[in-house]
């Protein structure tokens, strides 16, 4: 993304901060556990892979904290058209992936960051009125 060269990818980025890969992922696992059992959420997630969607996300988010790993899902107004997502949906997801990012103990800093950058693509994710 356009700001990468101002993301250091190593030592002392926030995706190296709170644990890499590996905390991302379980961070993601929990996000996804706390969306599918929301039943405003779940049924959006019907017909999704899961474990595909899993690891798109995990690549995303890891890339959006300054780790070394590049996204390489569907850009996400794409990835969202035709879903009808409201902006309380919108909302929703994003407590639901704060309190995973809380939970798993990243520094609200952090968490304030990611939470900046994804705010500014809910225009592309949101698409009903
Ligand atoms: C912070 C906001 C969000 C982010 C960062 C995000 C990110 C993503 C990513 C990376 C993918 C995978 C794209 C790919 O496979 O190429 C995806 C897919 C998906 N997203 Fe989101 N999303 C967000 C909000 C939402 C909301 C609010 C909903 C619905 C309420 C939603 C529903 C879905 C569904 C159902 C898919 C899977 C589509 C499929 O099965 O192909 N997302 N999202």
């Amino acid at each position: 993304m356009s700001d990468d060269a101002t993301r250091p990818e190593t030592g002392d980025s926030d995706y190296s901060r709170i644990g890499g890969g590996r905390a991302v992922s379980a961070v993601v696992d929990r996000f996804y556990d706390l969306i599918l059992d929301d039943p405003d959420l779940s049924g959006y997630f019907a017909n999704t892979r899961m474990e595909h969607l899993k690891r798109h996300q995990v690549k995303l988010v890891s890339h959006l904290l300054g780790g070394p790993v590049e996204y390489d899902g569907r850009d996400l107004r794409t990835a969202h058209t035709g879903m009808d997502i409201g902006e309380a949906d919108f909302d929703r997801v994003v407590t639901h992936l704060v309190s995973a990012l809380s939970e798993a103990g990243v520094p609200d800093d952090v968490i304030g960051r990611l939470g900046g950058t994804l705010g500014a693509a809910k225009a592309d994710i949101v698409s009903a009125s």
